[in-house]
C-alpha cells in the first residue's frame, strides 16, 4: 500500500477467535546484534518479518556478518563473528525509524574497528540519541553529530573503549541504557553504569538483561540504579533462539476481546513471557474484561468496561491501545507518566489527542499524561497515522462501535506487523468488514 491509501473499516458485529502474533520486534534485533557477535552459529525462529527487522539485517549484512534467512524471513542462521564488527570501508548505515537498531548498533559500533555513518528516516533525525552518545563519549567513543547537537544522523570512528564507570540519564528512554549494556562485552575491563535520572520504560531492561544472559553474559543488577558488567565476557551462541510473540501486538487483539463483546485468544504469548507489555492485560482486568492466562496464550472475553486512571510508564507502547479501548469505558479513564511518548515515531500524545478528538472524545492532552473521555456516540472520521504503526493499529478498534473508521496510510503498519489488518480482519464478525477505499 502507497502512503496515500486509506482503508475505511466497517462497524464489526462481534469479534471472537484465535490469533497467533508474529514475533517480538524488541527480542528480534536484539537476538539479531547478540547473535552477529557471538562465538558459534545461531538458529533464530520466529523473527519477526517487518521493517524495523529488516533494517537491522541490512546493516549486519553491511557490517560483513553472514546470514541466512528462510522464504517467510521468520528463520534466520546467524554465523556469529566471536568478536566486535570490523570493517576497512567506511559505511553508510540506514536503519529507518527503528530504535530498536540505532541506540544498541550506535553502542556496539562504537565499540568495534569501523568508521560508519548512522542516518535513517527524517523521523529518525527527531528522536534524541544525545543521552546514548554522553554516555559512550565517558567510555572514550568517538562519535559526531553530522546534522543537529543530540541527534541521528550520527558518524563513529570505532575504537576499543574503556571499562571503569559511566553514568547514563534513562529519563528519555531505555533504550540508551539497553545498548551500553549490550555493548559492555565489548568494553576493555569491567564496565559498571550508573542511573541517572528516573529509568523510564523499565521493563525493557528486563528483556535486554534476559537476552544477554541467554548468549552468556551476566549482569548484576543493583536495583536498576547500577549495573555491574564483570570483565572478560564474551557473548557464546546459545545454538538455536526462539523468539516470543510480540506483546505489543498482541495489545490490539485483546483489546478487541475487551470490546467486541467475544472472546479473542492470542497465542504465541502468555504468563512466563519476558516482555513487560503483557501486563496490559492486568489494565483490561481492572477495566473490568475477564482475562484468562496460560503458558501458551492470553485470553480476553469482554463485558461492560469502566475507565482507569494509571500510570502506565511500564508500558509505554500498548499504553496506546489503553488510550482507544477508553472509547468504549464509562467515564474518564487517565493514562500518566508517558512524556517519552513525544520523541518517538511522532508525538505520541499530540497525535493521540487530536485523532481522538476527532471521533468526538473529550481529550485532555497534558505535558505527560492524557484523559479521554468518550462521547455518547463516536463520530466517523479519517484517522491520520503520522507514518506511527501503533496509531495506525490502535484506532482500528474504533471499527468494533457502531461507526466506520477510516484509517489514512495503514501501510505504515510495516515497521513492526505488515499484515495487522489481514489478521485484525479474521477475528471480525462478519469477516468482510474491512474495505479497501
Ligand atoms: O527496548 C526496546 O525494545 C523498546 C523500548 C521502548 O522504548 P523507550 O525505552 O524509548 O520507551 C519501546 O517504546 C520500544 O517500542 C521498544
Ligand atoms: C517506539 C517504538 O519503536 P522504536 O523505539 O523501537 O523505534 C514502538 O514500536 O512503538
Amino acid at each position: 500500500m502507497s502512503n496515500t491509501d486509506s482503508l475505511t473499516l466497517q462497524p464489526v458485529r462481534a469479534v471472537s477467535g484465535t490469533v497467533n502474533v508474529p514475533g517480538s520486534k524488541s527480542l528480534s534485533n536484539r537476538a539479531l546484534l547478540l547473535a552477529a557477535l557471538a562465538s558459534g552459529t545461531t538458529e533464530l525462529t520466529n523473527l519477526l518479518d517487518s521493517d524495523d527487522i529488516r533494517h537491522m539485517l541490512t546493516a549486519l549484512k553491511q557490517l560483513g556478518v553472514n546470514y541466512s534467512l528462510s522464504h517467510d524471513n521468520t528463520r534466520c542462521v546467524v554465523e556469529g563473528l566471536g568478536r566486535a564488527f570490523q570493517s576497512d570501508a567506511a559505511l553508510t548505515l540506514f536503519l529507518g525509524n527503528a530504535g530498536t537498531a540505532m541506540r544498541p548498533l550506535c553502542a556496539a559500533l562504537a565499540a568495534s574497528d569501523v568508521q560508519v555513518t548512522l542516518t535513517g528516516e527524517p523521523r529518525m533525525e527527531e528522536r534524541p540519541i544525545g543521552d546514548l552518545v554522553n554516555t559512550l563519549r565517558q567510555a572514550g567513543a568517538d562519535i559526531t553529530y553530522d546534522k543537529n547537537e543530540g541527534y541521528p544522523p550520527l558518524s563513529i570512528r570505532g575504537k576499543q573503549l574503556r571499562g571503569g564507570e559511566v553514568s547514563v540519564d534513562g529519563s528519555v528512554s531505555s533504550q540508551f541504557l539497553t545498548a551500553v549494556l549490550m555493548a559492555a562485552p565489548l568494553f576493555a575491563g569491567e564496565l559498571k553504569i550508573n542511573i541517572e535520572g528516573e529509568l523510564v520504560s523499565k521493563p525493557y531492561i528486563d528483556i535486554t538483561l534476559d537476552t544477554m544472559a541467554k548468549f552468556g553474559v551476566v549482569v548484576e543488577n543493583l536495583d536498576y540504579q547500577s549495573f555491574v558488567i564483570p570483565a572478560g565476557q564474551r557473548y557464546r551462541s546459545p545454538g538455536r533462539f526462539m523468539v516470543e510473540g510480540d506483546a505489543s501486538s498482541a495489545s490490539y487483539f485483546l483489546a478487541a476481546g475487551a470490546i467486541g463483546g467475544g472472546t479473542v485468544r492470542v497465542t504465541g504469548i502468555g504468563a512466563t513471557s519476558i516482555q513487560g507489555d503483557i501486563r496490559f492485560a492486568d489494565v483490561l482486568e481492572q477495566m473490568g474484561a475477564t482475562v484468562s492466562w496460560s503458558d501458551e496464550y492470553i485470553e480476553v472475553t469482554g463485558g461492560p468496561l469502566q475507565g482507569v486512571d494509571l500510570d502506565l510508564n511500564h508500558i509505554p507502547d500498548a499504553a496506546m491501545t489503553i488510550a482507544t479501548t477508553a472509547l468504549f469505558a464509562n467515564g474518564k479513564t487517565a493514562i500518566r507518566n508517558i512524556h517519552n511518548w513525544r520523541v518517538k515515531e511522532t508525538d505520541r500524545l499530540h497525535a493521540m489527542a487530536t485523532e481522538l478528538k476527532k471521533l468526538g472524545a473529550e481529550v485532555e492532552e497534558g505535558t505527560d499524561y492524557i484523559t479521554v473521555t468518550p462521547p455518547d456516540a463516536l463520530r466517523h472520521a479519517a484517522i491520520d497515522t503520522y507514518n506511527d504503526h501503533r496509531i495506525a493499529m490502535c484506532f482500528s478498534l474504533v471499527a468494533l462501535s457502531d461507526t466506520p473508521v477510516t484509517i489514512n496510510d495503514p501501510g505504515c503498519t510495516a515497521k513492526t506487523f505488515p499484515d495487522y489488518f489481514e489478521r485484525f480482519s479474521g477475528i471480525c464478525q462478519p469477516a468482510d468488514t474491512l474495505a479497501a477505499e
